[in-house]
């Protein structure tokens, strides 16, 4: 834990107040005719405003200056993020790529010049798709702010820890947390080394927690453990550069004061993080292997029932205690793509070749499952109860698009891997032959 504070709960109406400006939420009402302390109100709406209202989301802030106070927005060229997806060569190989890339110390990068868009699939104008990116920076963000108008970011960061400032006030997040920063809320990132991670951007919609059926009322990622940022603002009159992401372009454009001057705020669309290591696994207990969505922390759904634009999907260490079965991933082909990345560690279906900050994409309906040598091993293995993923974390966005791979992700990282189907090579057959 960082020594920051933070409010707990996932979906609650929030409030907090800068502690230096005691009574500065205004009372019973959100937009009096002035504002305690001299202060602006400004709403920041994260659902329609009909909405129903359990899925209704917006929040206040009370701000020193209202947003509007910039100029006027310009293309902001130096970036790898698209969404041009759909002039993509489709390929439905199996994928994996080696650790992306740190920037090069000679060559200064901060979070948004470091956004890489891998793949992607969906309309980001007519608000359903989603978007999957690596970043990779090696410096602060200083006096610049993003935003993304096209959608909401769940950020996985896999090497460095994130110190993110936010409207709404400060987290930390450091590789094993995830933080996710909704549409349209302005944040900041700096960054103490050189830092790598992923994002799974969706657009229009957001995240829930998953329902949890015959499980009961608790387990997986718990409510209690969602950690929102209190108010903290700072009063400073630079130029700053706010960068926005809309309809898959970035824009940049300046103003003359800091955006972080929200002195209070409530309401319930806010940023929030989350410790991997709080997840509560649920898994058989007598035989086989059950479907990875037992290990779906957070999902975006789509208009079909029970089917997601996205799950986040964990897989923490645990103890494996299946008899009789085959322990690891079963070999399969999935109506969705499945995009997976590695934080540290090695994953059980292949403990070679799938490294930390690297990446594998299976395809809909392309076969995959564990490599030859995880087979004999699994195969073999005396079936005691035993710890698996010990030091390792994995994890999967899953989603029932098909996705197409950029041209960055396809060539200009230079790290897809043409090797990749051969560790399926040498799956032996074990068939004994019809009986005589
Ligand atoms: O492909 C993968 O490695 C992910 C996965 C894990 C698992 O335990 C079962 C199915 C599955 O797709
Ligand atoms: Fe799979």
């Amino acid at each position: 834990m960082d020594d920051l504070k933070y409010m707990s709960g996932f979906g609650s109406e929030f409030k907090s107040e800068d502690p230096r400006c005691p009574q500065s939420l205004p009372k019973g009402q959100n937009s009096p005719q002035k504002c305690p302390y001299g202060l602006y109100a400004e709403q920041l709406s994260g659902t329609a405003f009909t909405a129903p209202r359990l899925e209704n989301r917006r929040s206040w802030f009370y701000r020193i200056r209202p947003s509007i106070g910039h100029d006027p927005f310009k293309p902001f060229s130096n970036s790898n993020v698209r969404c041009n997806w759909d002039q993509q060569e489709p390929d439905p190989n199996q994928m994996r790529w080696m650790p992306f890339d740190l920037p090069k110390s000679n060559e200064k990068r901060d979070f948004v010049e470091g956004l890489n868009t891998i793949c992607g699939s969906g309309e980001i104008k007519g608000k359903n798709g989603l978007a999957i990116h690596v970043y990779v920076c090696n410096v602060s963000m200083n006096n610049r702010a993003f935003y993304n108008a096209d959608g909401d970011f769940l950020i996985v960061p896999q090497k460095g820890t994130l110190k993110v400032t936010t409207e709404f006030g400060k987290l930390q997040v450091r590789p094993n947390e995830i933080v996710v920063i909704q549409q349209g809320m302005r944040f900041s990132i700096d960054i103490d080394e050189p830092s790598r991670g992923y994002i799974l951007e969706v657009f229009g919609r957001h995240f829930c927690l998953p329902d949890l059926g015959p499980i009961g009322a608790n387990g997986l990622a718990n409510a209690r453990d969602f950690l929102t940022p209190v108010a903290w603002y700072e009063d400073r009159d630079v130029q700053y550069e706010i960068i926005g992401k809309y309809q898959g372009k970035l824009f940049v454009c300046n103003q003359d004061h800091s955006p972080f001057d929200v002195v209070a705020w409530f309401g319930n669309y806010v940023p929030y993080k989350y410790d991997l290591a709080n997840f509560m696994v649920i898994n058989s207990v007598t035989f086989d292997h059950c479907d990875p969505s037992i290990f779906t922390l957070l999902t975006c759904q789509s208009e079909m029932k029970g089917t997601a634009i996205a799950d986040f999907v964990i897989f923490p260490p645990r103890w494996s205690v299946q008899e009789h079965t085959f322990r690891p991933p079963y070999y399969h082909r999935n109506c969705m793509s499945e995009f997976m990345g590695l934080i540290f560690g090695n994953y059980e279906a292949k403990a070679e070749g799938f490294q930390p900050g690297g990446a594998t994409l299976h395809s809909t309906m392309t076969p995959h499952g564990p490599d030859a040598q995880c087979f004999e091993m699994a195969f073999n293995e005396e079936l005691k109860p035993k710890r698996v993923a010990e030091g390792t974390m994995a994890f999967m966005f899953e989603t029932c698009m098909e996705l197409a791979v950029t041209e960055w992700g396809a060539k200009t990282c230079q790290k897809l891997d043409l090797e990749y189907y051969k560790c399926w090579k040498n799956i032996k057959k074990h068939f004994t032959g019809p009986a005589h």
